[in-house]
């Protein structure tokens, strides 16, 4: 927990004036005992009114400013906590921000949700109240104490006998809290994942009528939350009542010792009353300290998780000296395609892979390439490799042997940024976020003009349905994308991709969620537009890629075979079976074929 102070240390003159704030009225609260035993001993039985009024004067003087005291410091704490929480939340999400895709699977989004929001507050809580307790308590502890001692040494022992029965009493209680806080947040985070899924797939649910089945779940988890959180509880319930009647003990003893004080020795009844408000403040602080073994557990636990994010090391790190890309300006490129055809783009060479949680490799052996202004199309059955292989291309996560080469440098040896500034990735789940349409697409370029926008949407054959949309590009596209259609979400995910006019294109199974014709007219507009540079593509139709020139059959994570349509009807047999499939089960597939629809001039550049 102490590594996450450096996050307090820029608001440190803020604490400061806190800590001297809360230490004022600390201090002002200690006179008012001996203020109120010299009026009940001058004042009350001596008969002296003016010195009633007099103390009574001083004592609301003194409480005045205390109030004020406590007042500024409630602020100067607040504002200090609340900076602290805003600094870490900032990067917390920096860091969550730059993790790999391997992080992600790790993690699970749910707790990083968690952890960015649950847990700083708890440790914002923890700090505002640490800030009055470290001064509050030892200085009213001590303080009471000595002046305690200074009145009556023999009554003062009775009261220190109490306190370390309360201390052992504190200790044992709060320390069997921190297993149940730990086994809180853990079930604070399944509540929140399970609620998480049962929100994002209410379709799926609904239309399978799971309902039962999922509020069964999620009552379940529901009931294991109550159940700690119960227990955490208890035990506090426990803890004060406890502490409570130990205090009430101490003031009996004070009572009935002071009698006896008060008629044997020179105790007066002022001294005593003073007393029974030391024994209070002794007793308060005592309960403040356990308050903070009861926080800090929570706080340790929310600290660890929060420090197990930011401590995380990239598994994907930027190169420590980068190799850099050529860069060839677009007019030299086209008017040299000698220096365009000759580099592959993209090459993997003996590319195996496997995710960090399991042993198979989901890529064997894999090589490859594609060359500037060259389609590839990716074909294979469900769960043979093929995001996997793609995701490989912008590093998302990195091989586990051989290489991956962008443009002849291996991917890990330039800077991620560079990398994926030269890619278009359009991933396989359409991804839009709350805000317009044009600020969705210009996720992809920054700076897109609205002609850009436009050209982008027309070549992804979404400009008709923009345009219809009452505020065209500036249209609000809500949380998700839940106001358009799936096929309508998937162009504008297309769109900003190709916005980008980058080099390599990567589409992963964008395209066989969209009808024949749109898929056809899209691909047609899409090679057209990207005769410079490459594509990449996952398709799930074979009637769809027969003109690409080079198409890459994924099986169990090996290639089955590279080549033409016509090539690969001859020789490759997981190919055959793909093809023979699709026939079998539709037989109007043959309508949606490119050959078809596409007017086909050069095998080697067409998009698709
Ligand atoms: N994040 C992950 N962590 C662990 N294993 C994964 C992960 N993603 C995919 N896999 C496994 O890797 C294998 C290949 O999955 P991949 O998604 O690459 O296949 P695919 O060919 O794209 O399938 P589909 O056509 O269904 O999209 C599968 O066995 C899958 O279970």
């Amino acid at each position: 927990m102490q590594k996450l102070v450096k996050y307090l240390l820029p608001y440190r003159f803020i604490v400061a004036a806190a800590v001297f704030l809360i230490f004022l009225q600390c201090l002002t609260q200690l006179l008012l005992p001996d203020l109120m035993a010299k009026m009940v001993d001058v004042g009350i039985v001596g008969g002296n009114i003016d010195y009633i009024y007099e103390m009574g004067a001083y004592m609301l003087v003194i409480t005045v400013f205390s109030m004020i005291f406590s007042i500024a410091a409630g602020f100067f704490t607040s504002r200090a906590s609340a900076d602290f929480s805003k600094l870490l939340r900032k990067d917390l999400f920096d860091k969550i921000d730059r993790f790999s895709l391997e992080e992600f699977d790790r993690f699970g989004t749910s707790t990083l949700v968690t952890r960015t929001t649950n847990d700083v507050n708890q440790l914002q809580n923890v700090i505002m109240m640490m800030l009055r307790v470290v001064v509050v308590a030892p200085l009213t502890f001590l303080g009471s104490i000595l002046l305690m001692l200074s009145k009556d040494i023999y009554l003062s022992l009775v009261v220190l006998l109490v306190i370390p029965v309360l201390a052992v009493f504190v200790y044992f209680v709060s320390r069997k809290i921190i297993p149940s806080v730990q086994e809180m947040q853990k079930q604070l985070d399944n509540v929140s994942r399970i609620l998480r899924e049962r929100l994002t797939g209410v379709r799926v649910i609904r239309a399978f009528n799971k309902e039962e089945a999922a509020s069964r779940q999620y009552e379940a988890a529901n009931a294991d939350l109550t159940a700690v959180s119960l227990k955490v509880n208890r035990i506090v319930a426990i803890l004060f009542p406890g502490m409570l009647f130990l205090m009430n003990l101490a003031t009996i003893a004070v009572l009935w010792f002071g009698s006896f004080r008060i008629e044997t020795a020179n105790l007066t009844v002022g001294d005593m009353m003073a007393f029974i408000q030391y024994v209070t403040m002794i007793m308060m602080s005592v309960v403040m300290v356990s308050f903070i073994f009861i926080i800090i557990p929570r706080a340790k636990v929310s600290a660890d998780r929060i420090l197990e994010v930011l401590n995380t090391d990239d598994t994907i790190p930027d190169p420590k000296t980068t190799a850099e890309f050529e860069t060839i300006s677009e007019s030299e490129s086209l008017s040299k395609p000698e220096n365009i055809s000759t580099v592959p783009i993209v090459e993997f060479k003996n590319v195996s892979f496997r995710y960090s949680d399991s042993e198979e490799l989901i890529l064997k052996n894999i090589s490859f390439s594609v060359r500037r202004g060259e389609t590839a199309a990716l074909i294979g059955g469900t769960g043979s490799g093929k995001t996997s292989l793609i995701s490989l291309v912008p590093r998302f996560y990195d091989v586990a042997d051989g290489s991956v080469c962008a443009d002849g440098i291996d991917v890990r040896d330039v800077p991620q940024s560079e990398l994926r500034r030269k890619i278009g990735f359009v991933p396989q789940t359409a991804v839009l976020f709350s805000g317009t349409i044009a600020e969705n697409i210009r996720y992809g370029k920054e700076d897109a003009t609205e002609e850009e926008i436009w050209k982008a949407l027309e070549i992804a054959q979404a400009s008709e349905f923009v345009e219809n949309m009452d505020e065209g590009i500036h249209s609000y596209i809500s949380q998700g994308g839940t106001n358009i259609s799936g096929g309508q979400k998937q162009r504008l995910t297309i769109a900003r991709a190709i916005v980008r006019r980058p080099e390599i294109y990567i589409f992963d199974d964008n395209f066989s969620a969209l009808d024949y014709k749109t898929d056809a007219d899209l691909r047609n507009a899409l090679r057209a537009e990207v005769k410079d540079a490459a594509v990449l593509i996952v398709a799930q139709r074979v009637a769809t890629i027969k003109n690409v020139s080079k198409i890459i059959v994924l099986d169990n994570g090996e290639i089955a075979g590279i080549g033409t349509d016509a090539e690969l009807t001859a020789n490759c047999e997981v190919y055959r079976e793909i093809a023979a499939s699709q026939e079998a089960v539709s037989p109007d597939s043959s309508q949606g074929s490119l050959q078809e629809t596409e007017s086909q001039t050069d095998n080697t550049e067409t998009a698709e």
